[in-house]
């Protein structure tokens, strides 16, 4: 397990790219797995968990190029074979639920494996849609807290479509219904309780699917064959995030960020530091495959950070972005309080009970409520050793705390960090002066 010391920063300036985004990354490799022809990706997520997706499609019979962050991908034309060893999805939630929807329409068996972590997450969210569809779906346990988890077994074979409406706000289980859905006979439809990133749906009719919306609801019909494509990953917003978020603890920081993935779906956060009384410019946008990309200047407002609460719809959007958020709340104002997002419990870790235990090591006072936090301001972290829980969400969510600590901070387990953005360390060293 490797440690990373932070050091206090006095503030942060600079300008960076940001390696692709993970959630579009997915989508992209898997979308091009299944297509006919050669989808050419630059600006490839470096994390690990989109590797992950790329290694479970190369295992189903797709042929993957590599050169640095430009991928080629050659996809199995809607025929994917019998994979000679278990699916493994590594420490991603992302590949196991969404790559289950995807290969559940297929003539073979499959088993899907993950790390410890992964192990421990709830499957039992795309069992239930996806056996009602006809596939024949097993699941390790299914007593515990969590129900039925990995390893999974998926006999495929012909779906058939359905009505489902999501009873938890989850993109990774619509996704894992429409890549199904694409796939079954009929139209399936779907209706989502809290509208979640729609990355998928961009993504399906970039690759040459028709999906429609009317409303909530969303159809797509089935037996589509999907083309290659080429295109440019957007800059990971919830990369971003912590540099955005750190930029707020300093009076006169100001951050470039350019080819930033802005979703409005997923941009929730943009106003989120807004609200805090960060200064955002957006100096350019533009339209490619659905997705917004632009380039944004942060500058923080005079008279220091307010607070905010977060809870319903809004913690769902913002789900990735609650640790760092939580972790910058004592340096606020008026303090940040999140509710309605249980869902943090069975991410990587449980992130609310790793949140607070980690805030207690820097000296903080906050309530633990089941579903979420309540971080009051206006009071001093000091430095301390941070467990990241193997969790990169942690790991760098608490480099940011550091950053405005009294003394140093050792970050146990940053390693972690590279599930998403194996560069974290030396951006942050870049732009932070000390
Ligand atoms: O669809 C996606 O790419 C993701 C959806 C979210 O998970 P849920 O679908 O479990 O909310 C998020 O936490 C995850 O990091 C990525
Ligand atoms: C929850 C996350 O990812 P996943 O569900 O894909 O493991 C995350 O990246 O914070």
């Amino acid at each position: 397990m490797s440690i990373q010391i932070i050091r206090p920063a006095r503030t942060l300036q600079g300008s960076l790219t940001l390696p692709g985004d993970k959630s579009i990354s997915h989508r992209y490799a898997m979308l091009a797995g299944l297509a006919e022809g050669t989808t050419r990706l630059s600006n490839f997520s470096t994390g690990a968990d989109p590797h992950s997706s790329l290694a479970c499609m190369e295992a189903l019979g797709a042929t993957i190029v590599k050169q640095d962050k430009t991928i080629e991908i050659t996809g199995t034309a809607g025929a994917f074979r019998q994979p000679e060893h278990p699916l493994d999805c590594g420490n991603s939630g992302s590949t196991m639920r969404m790559l289950a929807g995807l290969i559940a329409p297929h003539p073979h068996t499959f088993t899907l494996i993950g790390d410890h972590s992964l192990t421990m997450r709830p499957m039992e969210r795309i069992r239930k849609p996806l056996s009602r569809m006809g596939a024949e779906i097993h699941l390790t346990g299914g007593d515990g807290a969590v129900g039925g988890h990995a390893p999974m077994t998926i006999v495929g074979g012909p779906l058939t479509a359905i009505d489902f409406d999501t009873p938890i706000p989850s993109a990774q289980v619509k996704t894992a219904v429409l890549f199904a859905g694409l796939q079954a006979n009929g139209t399936t439809s779907l209706t989502e309780s809290v509208r979640t990133r729609d990355h998928s749906e961009q993504a399906l009719k970039a690759f040459g699917a028709t999906l429609t919306r009317e409303g909530e609801k969303l159809s797509i019909p089935g037996h589509q064959k999907l083309k290659a494509i080429d295109a440019t990953v957007p800059g990971d917003l919830s990369s971003a995030a912590f540099f955005l978020c750190a930029a707020l603890l300093f009076p006169d920081s100001n951050l470039i960020l350019d080819s930033l993935g802005m979703n409005p779906t997923r941009a929730a956060l943009l106003d989120v530091i807004t609200a805090l009384g960060g200064k955002i410019k957006v100096l350019t946008v533009e339209e490619h495959h659905g997705e917004l990309i632009g380039t944004i200047q942060v500058n923080t407002m005079p008279g220091g950070l307010k607070g905010i609460a977060i809870a319903g719809a809004l913690s769902a959007q913002l789900i990735d972005e609650l640790p760092v958020l939580a972790a910058i709340a004592p340096y606020t104002r008026e303090g940040i309080t999140i509710r309605d997002a249980k869902e943090l419990r069975v991410k990587e870790s449980d992130r609310i009970a790793l949140v607070a235990k980690n805030l207690k090591a820097m000296g903080a006072e906050f309530t633990e409520y089941e579903d979420g936090l309540s971080i009051p301001g206006n009071q001093q972290l000091h430095g301390a050793q941070i467990d990241s829980g193997s969790d990169h969400r942690i790991a760098m969510a608490f480099s940011i705390a550091a950053l405005r600590a009294t003394g140093d901070t050792e970050i146990h387990g940053a390693e972690a960090a590279a599930i998403s953005f194996p560069e974290f360390f030396t951006y942050l060293d870049t732009l932070c002066l000390r």
